[in-house]
């Protein structure tokens, strides 16, 4: 990688650079339905009137998703704002695997249709839903498919219900193709194709960041061993726990049996397990889980089968997990934070557990660790461990108090957080909540401001997608809680208390979050890496 050229005539503050990423914070309409517009923001109004305010596409192309109609996420977010580029992500890429039918054409998916002719069942876990966020069904159903026209005899099906990514109780929308789609091949070809077991995807195996573990083995047990709150099909499964108010995202682990109460779907030696997620947060913890040896220790995972397990694409490219992937993922390199440790600067990133993996993984391009332990510093405050919209404040103050500390030490010229809880309460959908989660990241805002101040730097801030703008929407006039992303834009400001008109906002077209890495070069005085899209700010001459 070459070096960063400095700017004429700018070098810098003298003061740190602190970006804040307001989670799930985006630009909603004004009404009743937007708890950003709802809360009480004095400092985030003063700033969203200033001179180097401007919205910013969060969501679609933007952020390398296949199209506008694609909400934007955490993980295809920081992927723009630390690459400072539009990589195609999982969603596209995976798209373009199956277009062009490079995902059957790969030696992997050849052993798990030879595996599976002889004699062993190939199994399919994964988020379903059509959300583009950690999954899509369609590729579920293609995959499906072509194992039927490759005439293996016997499929199981794991759901992971969302209710997150899409309406809070959508599951049958999309248990009912697929047990149409099982059906079909069950009377079309004999064969022995069924849902095996599932579960909410909030607590049976997508947990992230190591938040808890529990939700990875109750899906382990009913995956594999068939350990679960027994049914004869999963939409007796799902009426049942919406009978007793539970969502599709909340769902406890389910188990299919047949007449006899005989799991119709435990794993076995010689089977194959496919994690058809293309997002990696989620899907690591189940991945380490299938891939270690003895020495795995989160969880006791009893007698563990000789299964060829395969994620969808490569979820941890440092720490090589999974060991076998269907898809290769986007090879991100040359981030901003490469260029900058390759300008000896010092950062630092934080944020709690449900959001530091963004910060930290994300940010570097999928890529886990430091780029260079004598330059960063990573802090992870613990998150809670309860629903969200039960303590919206989240870890915000934690943050805010480590960050100052950080921001005093002198030790580092720029430093990026993330405040998890505009978005993490945000999929709550309890608008209450979300308003006190977005009137305390306005609180903590404020705060670092002043602190910044003091010490003569720079705070940007911005957000990664829209979530809290949009708490609820009207179908047939009746309000649904929404606890999706939003396809609207995102705020982005520039608040440099060492001003002196030396730059200004360039007026960039169509801007988005993969122009946020440039600005952050101009603003420690370096020219943008020339692949990187344009910055934000141009300086006057
Ligand atoms: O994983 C989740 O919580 C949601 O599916 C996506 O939310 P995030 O992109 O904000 O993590
Ligand atoms: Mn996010
Ligand atoms: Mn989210």
């Amino acid at each position: 990688m070459e070096r960063l050229k400095t700017i004429d005539g700018f070098e810098g503050r003298k003061g740190p650079l602190l970006l804040i990423i307001m989670d799930g914070v985006g630009l909603g309409r004004e009404d009743d339905s937007n708890a950003v517009h709802l809360a009480k923001t004095p400092t985030l109004d003063r700033l969203f009137k200033s001179d180097f305010f401007v919205p910013i596409a969060a969501h679609g192309e933007a952020v390398g998703l296949p199209s506008d109609e694609d909400m934007g996420n955490s993980e295809v977010g920081h992927n723009a704002l630390g690459a400072g580029r539009v990589f195609a992500q999982g969603a596209k890429r995976v798209n373009e695997d199956f277009a062009t039918g490079a995902v059957f054409g790969g030696a992997l998916w050849n052993k798990i249709v030879q595996r599976a002719n002889n004699g062993g069942a190939v199994h399919f876990i994964g988020l379903l839903s059509d959300a583009n966020v950690h999954s899509n069904i369609n590729h579920l159903y293609q995959m499906i498919e072509r194992l039927a026209e490759s005439g293996v005899k016997k499929v199981r099906v794991h759901p992971l219900l969302d209710g997150r990514d899409v309406g809070p109780r959508t599951a049958m929308t999309y248990v009912e193709p697929v047990e149409a789609l099982l059906k079909r091949v069950r009377d079309e070809k004999g064969f022995d194709y069924v849902i095996a077991s599932g579960g909410g995807r909030m607590n049976v195996t997508m947990d992230r960041y190591c938040a808890d573990w529990n939700i990875v083995k109750r899906g382990w047990d009913a995956h594999v061993h068939g350990i679960g709150r027994q049914f004869r099909s999963c939409s007796e499964a799902v009426n049942t726990f919406y009978q007793e108010g539970v969502d599709d995202q909340y769902m406890g682990a389910f188990v299919i049996v047949d007449e006899g109460g005989n799991p119709v779907g435990k794993m076995q030696d010689g089977d194959c397990a496919v994690l058809y997620n293309f997002r990696g947060d989620r899907a690591i913890e189940l991945s380490q889980a299938f891939d270690a040896g003895s020495d795995f220790k989160h969880f006791d995972r009893g007698n563990v089968p000789d299964v060829l397990y395969a994620g969808m694409m490569e979820y941890d490219s440092e720490a090589k997990v999974p060991k076998n992937y269907i898809v290769q993922p986007p090879l991100i390199q040359q981030t901003v934070a490469e260029y900058l440790a390759l300008e000896n600067i010092g950062m630092f990133a934080i944020s709690e557990t449900q959001k530091y993996g963004h910060v930290t993984y994300f940010w570097n391009g999928n890529k886990s660790g430091y780029i260079n332990a004598d330059l960063e510093t990573y802090v992870e405050i613990t998150s809670d461990r309860i629903p969200f919209d039960q303590a919206p404040k989240m870890k915000a103050y934690e943050i805010t108090e480590k960050t100052i500390e950080l921001l005093k030490s002198g030790k580092f010229k720029w430093g990026r957080l993330n405040f998890a809880n505009g978005d993490m309460v945000g999929h709550t959908g309890v608008m209450e909540a979300a308003i006190t989660a977005v009137e305390t990241v306005d609180e903590c805002v404020a705060k670092l401001l002043s602190v910044v101040e003091g010490l003569g730097g720079t705070v940007i801030v911005t957000a990664d997608h829209g979530n809290a703008d949009e708490m609820f929407e009207v179908k047939k006039g009746k309000k649904t809680a929404k606890t999706s992303h939003t396809l609207n834009k995102v705020p982005f400001v520039i608040v440099d208390f060492g001003f002196k008109s030396e730059y200004r906002l360039s007026g960039v077209s169509n801007p988005g979050l993969s122009n946020v890495a440039a600005t952050i070069c101009n603003l420690l005085g370096f020219e943008k890496p020339p692949q990187y899209d344009a910055s934000l700010i141009s300086f006057t001459k």
